[in-house]
C-alpha cells in the first residue's frame, strides 16, 4: 500500500463581494506559518476566524499594490495577529513593515523543509508599485491588478502607464511556464483563475501589439472605483485610518 502523503501546503481563495476582490491564504502546514495576499478590511473578521480555526500563525499580510477600490485588511489583521508584518513593494509609496523589491522572496516555513516561497516580480503599469508573487512549487502566480482573467488593470490613475504594463506582462508574466495558474486580485465575471497559456492565447488586450494595447487602454472609459476617495489615503497608511 502507498504511504499516505501528509499535506504540506494550504491554499484558500477567498472573495469579497463589494469590490469583487480575491484574497489568498497560504500556509505551510508543517509549521502552521501563514501569509495572506490582498486582505480586505470588510472581510477581516471572516479571514481572522478562518486563520484561528485552522490554528495558523499569520506572519505576513502582503499587498500586491495600493488598492483604489477597497481598504486593505492589513492594518486590522496586524492588530489581531501581533506577529503579522505588512508587506508591499518598495515602489508603492505606502507605509508597511517590510518593503520588497523585484527578485526578492517571501518565505513561510522552515528552510530545507519545503517551505512556501513567493518570488517577487515587479509588474508596474497599473500602478508604479505593482508586484506579482510567484510560487514555483505550486505553479501559480498572484498577479494583483496587473494581469486579470481576459483583462488587465486599468492605467488611467495612480501613475498608470499602458506602455509599462504591456512590458511587465510580456516580460515578467508571459515568460512563466504555460501551465502556471494565474490568480488575480479581482474578477468581475465569476471566474476564479486562469493559466499563463490561456492568457497568452485568449486575453483580448494582451494578444495585441503594444500600440494596439495602448489604444485599447486609452479607450476603456471606466468610471472611477466607488471607494477610491477613502481607499487611497487609507491604503497609503496600510489600511489604518486617521483616528486608529
Ligand atoms: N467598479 C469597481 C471598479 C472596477 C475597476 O476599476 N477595477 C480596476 C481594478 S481595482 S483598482 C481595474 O483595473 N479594472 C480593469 C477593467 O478592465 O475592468 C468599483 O467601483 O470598485
Ligand atoms: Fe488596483
Amino acid at each position: 500500500m502507498e504511504p499516505k502523503s501528509i499535506p504540506q501546503y494550504l491554499f484558500r481563495q477567498l472573495f469579497e463581494n463589494e469590490s469583487s476582490t480575491y484574497t489568498y491564504l497560504l500556509a505551510d502546514l508543517a509549521t502552521k506559518q501563514a501569509l495572506i495576499i490582498d486582505p480586505v478590511v470588510d472581510t477581516v473578521e471572516r479571514d481572522a476566524k478562518l486563520i484561528q480555526q485552522l490554528g495558523l500563525k499569520l506572519r505576513y499580510a502582503v499587498n500586491t499594490h495600493v488598492h483604489a477600490d477597497h481598504i486593505t485588511g492589513s492594518g486590522e489583521l496586524k492588530k489581531k495577529f501581533p506577529d503579522c508584518k505588512s508587506v508591499i513593494s518598495n515602489e508603492s509609496g505606502a507605509k508597511a513593515d517590510i518593503y520588497v523589491k523585484d527578485g526578492e522572496v517571501i518565505q513561510i516555513g522552515e528552510t530545507g523543509k519545503t517551505p512556501v516561497i513567493l518570488e517577487c516580480r515587479a509588474t508596474p503599469g497599473h500602478t508604479n508599485g505593482c508586484m506579482s508573487f510567484v510560487s514555483h512549487k505550486n505553479k501559480s502566480v498572484f498577479t494583483g491588478d496587473a494581469l486579470l482573467i481576459r483583462g488587465c488593470g486599468r492605467t488611467d490613475f495612480q501613475q498608470g502607464s499602458s506602455d509599462k504594463l504591456y512590458t511587465s506582462i510580456q516580460t515578467k508574466l508571459f515568460t512563466l511556464p504555460d501551465d502556471y495558474r494565474v490568480y488575480p486580485a479581482h474578477d468581475y465575471t465569476g471566474q476564479l483563475c486562469s493559466s499563463i497559456l490561456e492568457e497568452k492565447t485568449h486575453n483580448p488586450r494582451l494578444t495585441k501589439s503594444r500600440d494596439e494595447f495602448i489604444q485599447i487602454m486609452a479607450n476603456l472609459k471606466l468610471s472611477h472605483p466607488k471607494q477610491i476617495d477613502k481607499a487611497l489615503p487609507a491604503n497609503l497608511m496600510c489600511g489604518i485610518q486617521g483616528d486608529d
